[in-house]
């Protein structure tokens, strides 16, 4: 089965899956309407699906999961045209806090996580809308799936490492047992191992029964998981497919993915993504 034919099926296949997210023809802007940073943007997550967002640094990436989070605003952005549909309801104008009760979670790149505050309590924080119960089940499966943070657990947060942090950032989105996690650069500023480690636990976290966005400038960490990409360039979408698709693309590779060709390397160039 030569590549073209198997990334055929694979998008039948994926087709075939219920919507949990879709994205339509979505535009963006900030500071009132003078910086447009999304335009006509669609993207979609299928259920079960592991979905990576790539692209250039200010191509719009952070602004889409903060449009699909209800976070725009806090930042001066607003939605100009377009929708955002999840579990086929429109929630384009509904609150955060109402996204999160319905099991969208985001775990923002910086880990953004209260350094004071020992372990167990930020990731109690992130339990903030779950009963007590709720919150006692959702911590231990949280430090079942970071064993690190259980042992961790009453220690200062910012005490952590910076891979211990990342995972204490995601874990903390988990809190609330979303049905789509969408992570903002787990990977940022760790070293190999960690990423791999991170990217197996995306997985984990995906085989438990949660979709995931995922935003990564590592290319090849977000490809080695996800079954389907887009890259966004400018505001907007220039290519999606499979990831295996996405990889085979000489073009693709070279302009935007920032991954050296396996039979000419060349070094991460034109485009490259940091
Ligand atoms: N709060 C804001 N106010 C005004 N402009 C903003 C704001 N946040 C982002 N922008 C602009 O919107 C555009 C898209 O930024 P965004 O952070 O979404 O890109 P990105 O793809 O996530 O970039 P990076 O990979 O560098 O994090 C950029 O031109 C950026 O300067």
């Amino acid at each position: 089965m030569n590549g073209e034919t198997m990334s055929a099926r694979q998008n039948a296949d994926r087709l075939q899956a219920p919507a949990l997210l879709s994205v339509q023809d979505l535009s963006v802007t900030y500071s009132s309407g003078s910086i447009s940073a999304l335009e006509s943007v669609s993207l979609t997550v299928h259920e079960g699906e592991i979905v990576a967002l790539l692209g250039v640094n200010g191509a719009g990436k952070t602004t889409l999961l903060r449009a699909i989070s209800g976070l725009l605003g806090l930042h001066g952005g607003a939605i100009r045209a377009g929708s955002i549909r999840y579990r086929s309801a429109d929630i384009s104008s509904s609150s955060s806090w109402s996204r999160v009760r319905q099991g969208i979670s985001i775990s923002l790149e910086g880990r953004r996580i209260f350094g004071d505050l020992s372990v167990v309590d930020n990731l109690k924080a992130g339990g903030y809308t779950t009963s007590r119960a709720g919150t006692a089940k959702a911590l231990e499966q949280v430090m079942e799936l970071f064993p690190v943070l259980g042992r961790k657990r009453d220690l200062a947060a910012g005490l952590l490492s910076g891979g211990e942090q990342q995972m204490l950032a995601v874990g903390r989105a988990l809190m609330q047992g979303p049905r789509l996690l969408l992570l903002d650069e787990p990977s940022l500023g760790l070293a190999p191992l960690i990423v791999k480690q991170i990217m197996e636990i995306v997985r984990d976290i995906n085989a438990g029964g949660c979709s995931v966005l995922l935003i990564e400038q590592n290319v090849t960490a977000a490809l080695s998981v996800a079954n389907y990409a887009y890259v966004l360039d400018s505001r907007r979408v220039e290519h999606h497919g499979s990831a295996a698709a996405l990889l085979a693309d000489d073009t693709l590779r070279d302009l935007y993915l920032g991954v050296a060709a396996p039979t000419a390397p060349r070094g991460a160039e034109n485009g490259a993504l940091r």
